[in-house]
């Protein structure tokens, strides 16, 4: 039940409990006919016992039946926008399921695809544990106590008006699955305070352990540092009670990955960060993702990514191929500011995309080796922009 609930909670916000799936089936034989082989061996008592507890399994069955054809549609939804990557690995109809053929053809393989879905998947069990410990209930009551929001987005236009640059959001990033380790002497909140002095007008501090060795530790840590540049979370958010977490420890803004979230999530989503203060940065690859979000009512960033998620592959000239055109002047109109993410080291990888159209980068690597990350930022831009 909870499964269910949680479901429609977070990634399918229209359905309610009283709507029956769209893809409803009838009750199978089986459920319909008490135990077929009790025959007449048992006493009319034992019947009754038997039917009851069997009434209470094919409840069981129903809900779970009705689980997986929710999810089943979700991915149907999902795949219908063009999204690869499957939210949980297929565990199968449960038994004497009789929904509709495709449904059992389809769940093959449950073994990730890429590395993208690994994480994905990961993030679902990770959460539903988390979530389990602290309920959103726990959270919202500890909102009170979260330290203020910082404009994420105003601080990017403002570095953007003061230095003629793209706002710098610094990455505090330890490692990354295609990378390995970045650097070894670690410290999140020298290594922040580092990019603050250094100009950075926001910062990014990931928040994923498995795969990035980061933490929410070092988010809240950098926070009660004092260091002043807003804070994005950078995760992989799968469901919306991981806004209320990373608020609660002092994010002013959050990654959501398009490439994950179908749209109605992302529109969600957005209502929620608006709704706590907070910035959503929306993150695209190719250009049906950036279509989708454009046509998503509320979004006012976009990342751009030049690593493509699935295979590491980095091509900063994918900011360039979804800012052309159309689709930049649609960016125009709507007044939305663009993030440059990913593979930029050098003053022209800077220029470069400038000249394609963002007002701020997103940078993690280049920065973050440098032995003073603060003086590896004059490096990236080829000047200091401290001042
Ligand atoms: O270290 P780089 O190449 O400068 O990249 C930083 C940032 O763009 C990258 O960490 C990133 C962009 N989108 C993400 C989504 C999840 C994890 C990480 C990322």
């Amino acid at each position: 039940m909870a499964g269910l609930i949680s479901l429609r909670s977070t990634r399918v916000p229209f359905l309610t409990k009283s709507k029956p799936s769209p893809l409803h089936h009838k009750p199978s034989k089986l459920s319909m006919n008490p135990n077929p082989r009790a025959g007449n061996r048992f006493s009319v008592t034992s019947i009754e016992a038997q039917q009851a507890e069997f009434s209470t399994v094919n409840e069981e069955d129903e809900l779970k039946a009705k689980e997986f054809e929710v999810r089943m549609l979700q991915e149907e939804v999902a795949a219908s926008q063009g999204i690869r990557i499957r939210r949980r690995p297929p565990t199968g109809p449960p038994l004497h399921y009789v929904g509709p053929f495709e449904f059992r053809v389809q769940n093959e393989g449950n073994t990730p695809r890429n590395i993208l879905e690994e994480i994905v998947w990961n993030k679902d069990v990770e959460v539903a544990q988390m979530r389990q410990r602290k309920p959103l209930s726990l959270l919202k009551k500890s909102l009170e106590n979260a330290p203020p929001t910082r404009d994420f987005l105003g601080a990017l236009k403002e570095a953007n008006r003061r230095t003629g640059f793209p706002g710098l959001i610094a990455e505090v990033k330890k490692a990354s699955p295609s990378r390995g380790i970045l650097r070894e002497d670690f410290d999140p909140v020298e290594i922040a305070k580092a990019y603050e002095k250094g100009g950075a007008a926001c910062l990014s501090v990931l928040t994923d352990e498995k795969y990035f060795k980061g933490s929410f530790e070092n988010l809240e840590a950098i926070r009660n540092a004092g260091v002043k540049c807003p804070l994005l979370c950078k995760e992989f958010v799968v469901e919306a009670w991981q806004i209320f977490y990373a608020r609660i420890k002092g994010a002013d803004a959050i990654l959501l990955i398009a490439a994950v979230l179908p749209d109605l999530d992302i529109k969600y989503m957005t209502k929620i960060c608006k709704m706590l203060g907070m910035t959503a940065l929306v993150e695209v690859h190719d250009e049906r993702e950036m279509d989708r979000v454009l046509a998503i009512e509320g979004v006012e960033l976009i990342g751009i990514n030049n690593r493509n998620l699935e295979t590491f592959e980095v091509d900063i000239s994918n900011t360039k191929k979804l800012l052309e055109g159309e689709r930049g002047q649609l960016i125009c109109q709507k007044d939305i500011i663009v993030v440059g993410e990913s593979g930029l080291f050098t003053p022209d990888d800077i220029a470069y995309v400038q000249e394609a159209g963002v007002k701020a980068v997103l940078v993690g690597e280049s920065i973050v080796k440098q032995s003073d990350p603060g003086k590896g930022i004059s490096g990236l831009f080829g000047k200091d922009i401290s001042l």
